[in-house]
């Protein structure tokens, strides 16, 4: 949709989006898909994987056409995951532990890990019989449509940035890919933070199987990093998935369908849900990673715990609000 080549984003802007304090929404769709091209280009993966740059122009341009219009699960969603993938890749420091495809991994993973995401969960795809479910037999239905829309799109040669590999190294990202990308389903949340949980005291970067655990472990982190940004910028997202929960527990109403509880307008509020969310999904997940990672603590868990301040006491003012 645009022709701004990647040397004219700034020194400034480069740096900038190395931090999870960069502002996604100042940007417009052409003006992401540019960023997403400096991000692969400043981590050397052109160079490392013989990636052309028309090729990746095309494999970044069809991932922005396969995300939906729709309040949450976006493409502006795919950005910021990505964005925050590679801010973590700097921070910590992981181009001195991993390899240059095991970063790859990461940020393709990070950049493919919603496409076609239709607004609805697995849980209402399962319910429904939607022919997600009914093709991956109720089994992550979207993350598994995910992952496949990915390698439909590499399947093309004029997208394929993955063409210039050996068999060996095309195997290894594949397989890396899907796993990071199935891992994004919050069904399996627990199943995954347990094991990083057993393996962190004994971290090995050397070891393939921590690896592994790491690289999902930094996805997920990813994924749902919204509140690791600042107020200003993460509050309008909470907006944005709220619409999309109550658009599918009013479709569930209407269809006669189980309603998910966490989803239904009678019943959340943003400071509730979000403070939930805050303290038993975001604070046990970071706190496990900055156990690996301490110099994270500033970056994710201070402005996370900042954040439960401030709907915690949202929470509270509008509860005084009902008394009165
Ligand atoms: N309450 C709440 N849930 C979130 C937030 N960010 C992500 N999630 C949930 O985490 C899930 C991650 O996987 P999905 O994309 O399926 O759906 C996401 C939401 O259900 C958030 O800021 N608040
Ligand atoms: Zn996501």
């Amino acid at each position: 949709p645009c022709c701004r080549s990647s040397l004219q984003v700034t020194e400034e802007v480069r740096e900038h989006l190395k931090t999870p304090i960069f502002d996604n929404w100042q940007w417009e769709e052409a003006e992401m898909l540019v960023l997403l091209q400096v991000m692969f280009t400043d981590l050397d993966f052109l160079t490392a994987l013989h990636i052309e740059l028309d090729v990746l122009q095309n494999f970044l341009f069809e991932v922005y056409c396969h995300y939906n219009s729709i309040p949450f699960h976006n493409f502006r969603h795919c950005f910021c995951v990505t964005q925050m993938m590679y801010g973590l890749i700097w921070l910590t420091d992981l181009r001195s532990k991993l390899s240059k495809l095991d970063l790859f991994t990461m940020l393709a993973s990070a950049l493919c890990h919603d496409l076609d995401h239709p607004g609805y969960n697995n849980v209402y795809q399962i319910n429904a019989k939607t022919d997600l479910a009914l093709r991956y037999n109720d089994i992550s239905p979207l993350e598994n449509h995910h992952c496949a829309v990915a390698f439909g799109i590499l399947s093309k040669p004029e997208c394929n940035i993955l063409k210039n590999l050996t068999r060996e190294q095309y195997k290894q990202i594949r397989g890396a890919m899907i796993k990071c990308i199935l891992a994004t389903d919050m069904a399996r949340h627990n199943e995954i933070l347990n094991k990083f949980k057993t393996i962190q005291p004994v971290f090995d970067f050397t070891n393939k199987d921590h690896k592994e655990v790491l690289m999902k472990i930094m996805v997920k982190v990813s994924d749902i990093s919204n509140e690791v940004r600042p107020m200003a910028v993460a509050e309008p997202w909470l907006d944005c998935l709220l619409q999309e929960f109550f658009n599918q527990s009013d479709t569930e109403k209407l269809k006669g369908l189980p309603v998910t509880p966490f989803m239904d307008r009678d019943k959340v509020s943003k400071p509730s849900c979000q403070t939930s969310f805050i303290r038993f999904v975001l604070l046990p997940l970071f706190t496990e990673l900055i156990k690996l990672f301490p110099c994270l603590e500033q970056h994710i868990l201070e402005p996370v715990r900042h954040a439960l301040e401030y709907y915690s006491d949202m929470e509270r003012a509008s509860k005084e609000d009902k008394r009165t």
